[in-house]
């Protein structure tokens, strides 16, 4: 920018005193630096004023700095004399203003006025009046402060005295404290509106960030709450940090995650403690946990319990007689008038030792149990009948046993039959790990019978032993939870549900929640029919007041606030749907490899299911070779028979996967299948069992075909035609029959023959297809062996895409 300053004017002012600065000099200084002016009139540009005061200060240098000091300090006794003088002077000269050094020299008057005539020569340079005058301007600077000083005219040190000042200035900031801040303020305040509303809202701006800064050093080391798992991301923002900090200290640890992924607790705590953080556990508190007491009981309050025992086997074996012969036998005289009760459990009395029996239909309500992690038996008793020995259904109850880790007591039933042979039966059971005691091994084996009584006592002995060593107790002065055994709905009374309190006292009156039910208990009654107002641990009992009805199996707890108990069984209800679509926990074929490769599985579970006893065998065994390193195949269940429910239930709560040998499920089992999720594999071939089971487990399975059924027939007749063979008169259950579909002879479940259809008729045409509801007449290549009753299925196999 150009500045209105003409050279004549330049060196008017540097005139001082009676040597004066030519504006020939001034251009004299220009042209010699390359700028030659054309007059004195020119005005100076500010790199050409630079360029002259540059000069100047160049050409008229001060020997020392101390030269100017000594210009002050010896003469203090002057300064007293002519202060009036020093403040005249100023006025005389006149100096224009825009040039500090005037400004300057009238504050140097106050100490030098005097002085300045003798030290006229001994610093010139000093003397803005003089051609030199510009020196001035940096040595004045010095001067300038120390004339500020009026502290006294005498020679004094000052120099002491701003000491003394200084830490006298300190302490008292230090007293002050929050009055200090106060005025401080105020201060601030009266100088900002001086300065302007400008420069007010500047310097508030820098104090807030200054007591921004010192609160937040202050704070340090900032504390982080970590959760069980946290994002990179999320634990950076939480630290103050950036991501690339956090990621950085990661690596350094090992740790490869990018901002997205999420860590643990251990991986996140160390992370922040690197970074100079104080980690406290961020603990989420459910709506669940605060309701519902888990805290674990101490063992001074604790008592022993009666064991709670279930019956299974085969169909026929004897389950229900030997319940209902302990029941009567076992009934304290005077309660017998209230026997008629079936509440799904009883509790009898065993020499004055109370066990507690699950009297219900099957093992559902136990595999259901077992699911849901409500783990409410103790001991199984297991029927076998001494003149049928091991059957499809006993080994199932024995493979449930397992699975739930619980003693097996085995009761051989019906010695009354001349048939008996209870050593068949023995020699049987150690095909399955159960070595009676005699043998050397540690199951307990008791022959029964149901019919006569004999041997019962002796059984419920044992039980008890057995119990006794596993030292069962609870505690009944808490808050009651235990299980669902039944649950219906009664017309009168609205949901009825039958409980076994397993730990704590229920009451009646007490809020309960089971899964998503939730209510109050109205009224409870005993397996004996009479009502009581509590039950203690072991004690089944049944109850009414639920809002629903929740399902067997179910766990249920007494708690304290209703309200907290239906807004955790919305929670539930509204978990429930969105775990329906998902297959959690559940394994398939498909997605075997990525388990195996996240680490989730060390265990494929297998449940086998052949047409003959020989086949099962071999399908176990081959399938339990192809263990590797990484995953042992172990075959949970092996068996005999169409695919059923309890299969499917067994896979579900095992996460297993069903492989099925010439078999087929059952319509309920594949109902359950598909609802459950549980993947059901059918092969006709061991070795097509063996290499799919083999490539899913190297990632290499190739779902390239998936069977699609299209409807199912029932062979209502057979006929002999000459020249054709055999033609099955079919009725087309469901679905249809389709001339280019596969078929597939079943009979009784069991696959008789698999393969392609010779011609589909109806009457006399031959014709594509034939839907559900009609009659047609069917005929197989190569297959004559058709019989009455027999199902075909028509299915065709559809590519999938992967
Ligand atoms: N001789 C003899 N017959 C018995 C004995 N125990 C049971 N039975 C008979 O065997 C048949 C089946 O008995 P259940 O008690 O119904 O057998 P279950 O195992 O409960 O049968 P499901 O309920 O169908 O699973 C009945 O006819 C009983 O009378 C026994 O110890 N001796």
């Amino acid at each position: 920018m150009m500045i209105k300053y003409p050279i004549h004017k330049v060196a008017k002012d540097f005139k001082k005193g009676s040597k004066e600065l030519q504006s020939k000099e001034v251009m004299d200084i220009l042209t010699q630096y390359g700028h030659p002016p054309k007059n004195h009139m020119q005005p100076l540009t500010e790199q050409e004023l630079s360029l002259v005061f540059e000069y100047l200060t160049q050409h008229n240098q001060v020997d020392s700095i101390q030269s100017i000091y000594e210009d002050v300090y010896h003469e203090p006794a002057a300064k007293a004399e002519a202060p009036k003088a020093a403040q005249s002077k100023p006025a005389q000269q006149g100096k224009p203003a825009g040039q500090p050094k005037p400004a300057q020299q009238q504050n140097n008057k106050g100490g030098n006025a005097q002085a300045r005539p003798q030290q006229g020569q001994q610093a010139p340079k000093a003397q803005p009046q003089q051609s030199q005058q510009t020196v001035s301007q940096p040595s004045s600077r010095v001067p300038t402060k120390k004339v500020v000083d009026t502290r006294g005219g005498g020679a004094v040190n000052l120099d002491k005295y701003d000491e003394r000042l200084e830490s006298f200035t300190d302490q008292r900031q230090q007293d002050r404290g929050g009055k200090e801040k106060f005025q401080n303020r105020n201060a601030q305040r009266q100088r900002g509106r001086q300065q302007g509303p400008g420069n007010k809202r500047k310097q508030e701006e820098q104090d807030r960030l200054r007591r921004l800064q010192l609160e937040i050093a202050k704070k340090a080391p900032l504390k982080v709450m970590i959760p069980d798992e946290i994002g990179v991301g999320e634990l950076a923002s939480r630290m103050k940090k950036t991501g690339a900090e956090v990621v950085k200290t990661l690596m350094k640890m090992g740790v490869m995650a990018s901002l997205s992924e999420i860590i643990d607790y251990d991986t996140a705590a160390l992370v922040a403690m690197e970074l100079g953080c104080k980690v406290e556990k961020e603990v989420v508190v459910t709506i669940e946990e605060k309701l519902i007491d888990t805290t674990e009981d101490k063992e001074e309050d604790l008592i022993p319990r009666a064991p709670v025992v279930v019956v299974m086997g085969h169909v026929d074996h004897g389950k229900t007689s030997l319940l209902d012969y302990i029941r009567h036998a076992n009934v304290v005289s005077g309660e017998a008038g209230g026997i008629t009760q079936h509440i799904g459990a009883y509790q009898v009395d065993v020499n004055g030792s109370p066990v507690t029996f699950l009297d219900t239909p099957g093992h559902e309500a136990f595999t259901a149990m077992r699911a849901r992690g409500a783990m409410v038996t103790d001991v199984a008793i297991l029927v076998v009948a001494a003149d049928d020995g091991i059957m499809p259904q006993t080994v199932e109850s024995i493979n449930h046993a397992k699975a739930a880790e619980i003693p097996v007591i085995v009761a051989i039933n019906k010695m009354d039959k001349p048939t008996a042979n209870p050593e068949r039966i023995k020699q049987q059971l150690t095909e399955y790990s159960l070595v009676p005691e005699e043998w050397g091994g540690d199951t307990i084996i008791c022959p029964i019978s149901a019919k006569t009584g004999e041997g019962i006592d002796n059984l419920l002995d044992m039980v008890v032993l057995t119990a006794e060593m596993r030292e069962l107790k609870a505690n009944p002065n808490r808050s009651a939870h235990g299980a669902v055994i039944e649950a219906r709905l009664d017309k009168g009374r609205g949901p009825v549900a039958t409980l076994l309190v397993q730990n704590g006292t229920l009451h009646q009156g007490d809020v309960i929640i089971a899964g998503t039910a939730v209510g109050r208990v109205r009224a409870m009654t005993n397996d004996k029919g009479q009502k009581v107002t509590e039950a203690g641990p072991s004690v089944p009992v049944e109850i009414i007041g639920m809002s629903e009805v929740p399902e067997a199996g179910d766990d249920f707890h007494a708690v304290a606030d209703e309200r907290m108990a239906r807004e955790l069984a919305e929670q539930r209800k509204a978990e429930q749907k969105s775990s329906m679509n998902s297959n959690v926990g559940k394994v398939t074929l498909e997605d075997l490899f990525s388990q195996i490769q996240a680490g989730e599985m060390k265990n494929l579970n297998i449940i086998v299911k052949a047409d003959v006893q020989g086949s099962a065998e071999a399908v176990k065994s081959s399938l339990e070779k192809i263990s590797n390193e990484e995953v042992r195949v172990r075959v949970i269940h092996c068996a005999v028979g169409a695919i059923n429910e309890s299969d499917v239930m067994l896979a579900s709560t095992s996460g297993a996967i069903i492989v099925g040998f010439n078999v087929r499920p059952d319509a309920n089992a594949k109902d359950s299948a598909a609802r459950m999720k549980v993947d059901m594999r059918m092969y006709r071939v061991i070795y097509d069992a063996i290499n799919e089971i083999e490539a899913a487990m190297k990632g290499m399975l190739a779902p390239k075909f998936k069977e699609v059924d299209l409807g199912r027939a029932e062979v209502r007749n057979v006929f002999r035609i000459t020249g054709v063979g055999m033609v099955a008169g079919c009725y087309v259950l469901d679905g249809k029959m389709q001339r280019n579909a596969q078929m597939r002879l079943l009979r009784d479940n069991i696959v008789i023959y698999d393969g392609a259809i010779a011609s589909l008729q109806r009457f006399k045409d031959s014709v594509k297809e034939v839907a559900a509801g009609y009659e047609c007449g069917i005929t197989f290549e190569k297959f004559q062996d058709i019989k009455e009753g027999d199902i075909i299925e028509a299915f065709v196999m559809e590519q999938i895409e992967v």
